[in-house]
């Protein structure tokens, strides 16, 4: 057995309380072994710690992480009139090329950010995996069905897609890459093609993923067209089952956080997404008081600009506080719970928490900083200062990805370089 020991850090442990300790890595079995005092010496080899606080891995619960080439391209729009003047038509030109790199400047930036595992609904699903597989990252992956603007034969093969996809790279990468059916979202998906693909993926038996409830204009056709509110209409579809994790829930009522409650169906909170393209403030703190498990997402880049886990939590606590009109809504702690073991719950990982027989995910950030100086409570530095840049080292599964800001399993350089490059052949050919 070839062991990895973290040493002489602070360690957050499952119940957010930090402590002073070791954590002792088994990288060929990618697994958490023990967390004590003095596990140097027991190591092959070590990280160092000291003046650092080891967290879990951070668990992006929504992406579309080829959309990093998107980055800055159309802002400062609604989500409707962004999708459609500006987004979809240049995603129409997208190619498994340009997704690649696309990809890997994703996956860079969560390696760079403490990110491990996340969850994505994209297009040339295959090309994604094989650039997570390669960035030694942990991912639930599908392809995003749309029916809109679609003629019958072509809704078919989109959605077969999305089955084909998600039984082709289910286990990928010794199993770190796993897989969901992945409707866009239930209005631009018609309900037929739900009804007929959703027991499908039951059959297959992966979870499904899809946006609802994000901005108030996807919540009134459905009102109208179905005499029901969207969860409800999602039940009816049989969408709501306790594996599924529905993105955004911004404008749910109390009939919908029951339902969500009731069937265990996780939420993705994505809180700069919903405040850029002024969708909405999710009822957070009241998600977490009914007991449904809520994760944070970044989005896609495009509407963010960010994939950095740490800026999502604190986005979080500030908006849930916000929207409850209450400081003491949406806590630290609790933030801190959504962008680990929230996220990984909802999206169906064993991640999430730094425990004996955990996968080995962790991310080391360094509290040698102004911004995280003095240290009166490291799990308030973690959500209300902690920034990307703060992070030292990330492991996935046992394996170092990021060692003192390097990043190992990607040529930083030559990332960037190809992923400027895409992004400005598909933009001139978007604009062509
Ligand atoms: C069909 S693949 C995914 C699809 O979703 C688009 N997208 C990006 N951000 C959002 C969002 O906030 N709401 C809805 N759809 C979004 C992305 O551009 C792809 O087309
Ligand atoms: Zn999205």
């Amino acid at each position: 057995m070839t062991t990895l020991a973290i040493t002489g850090g602070h360690v957050l442990l499952p119940d957010i309380t930090v402590t002073r300790a070791d954590v002792l890595v088994d990288q060929d079995g990618g697994e958490i072994l023990e967390i004590g005092d003095d596990l140097a010496g027991e190591a092959d080899e070590t990280l160092d710690a000291s003046a650092s606080l080891v967290t879990p891995g951070f668990v992006n619960g929504h992406c579309h992480v080829a959309m990093t080439l998107l980055r800055g391209y159309a802002d400062d729009k609604p989500l409707d009139a962004w999708l459609q003047e500006d987004i979809w038509p240049v995603e129409a030109e997208l190619t498994a090329e340009t997704v690649r790199a696309g990809t890997e400047l994703g996956t860079l930036e969560m390696i760079k950010s403490g990110t491990t595992s996340f969850a994505d609904m994209y297009f040339f699903v295959p090309t994604i995996a094989d650039v997570v597989d390669e960035a030694g990252l942990r991912a639930r992956l599908g392809h995003g069905v749309i029916s809109v603007g679609k003629d019958e034969a072509a809704v078919h093969e989109d959605a077969q897609e999305g089955l084909e996809v998600a039984a082709e790279i289910d286990g990928m990468a010794d199993g770190r890459i796993t897989s969901a059916f992945m409707p866009h979202s239930l209005t631009t998906v018609d309900g037929q093609y739900l009804s007929e693909y959703v027991p499908k993926a039951r059959e297959l038996g992966v979870p499904v993923h899809y946006h609802a409830n994000e901005t108030k204009d996807e919540v009134t056709p459905i009102v109208e067209n179905h005499g029901v509110r969207p969860l409800a209409y999602a039940a009816e579809k049989g969408m709501l089952e306790s594996e599924d994790f529905i993105a955004h829930g911004v404008h749910v009522d109390e009939s919908e956080i029951g339902l969500l409650a009731e069937a265990e169906t996780s939420v993705i909170h994505c809180p700069a997404s919903n405040m850029k393209l002024a969708s909405g403030m999710a009822p957070v703190q009241r998600l977490l008081e009914a007991g449904v498990t809520v994760g944070l997402g970044t989005d896609g880049a495009a509407s963010n600009n960010d994939l950095s886990m740490l800026d999502e939590a604190r986005d979080a606590a500030m908006l849930g506080k916000l929207a409850a009109d209450d400081a003491s809504a949406v806590p630290a702690e609790a933030v801190v719970t959504m962008a680990t073991q929230g996220s990984a719950d909802a999206i169906g990982l064993d991640t999430g928490r730094i425990e004996a027989g955990k996968p080995a995910d962790l991310a080391v950030i360094d509290l040698e900083q102004p911004h995280l100086t003095p240290r009166h409570d490291l799990v308030s530095h973690l959500a209300y200062a902690a920034a990307a840049s703060d992070v030292r080292h990330t492991v996935c599964d046992g394996q170092v990805l990021m060692r003192d800001r390097e990043v190992l399993t990607l040529d930083e350089a030559a990332v960037r370089a190809r992923a400027s490059e895409a992004a400005e052949t598909l933009v001139a050919r978007a604009e062509d």
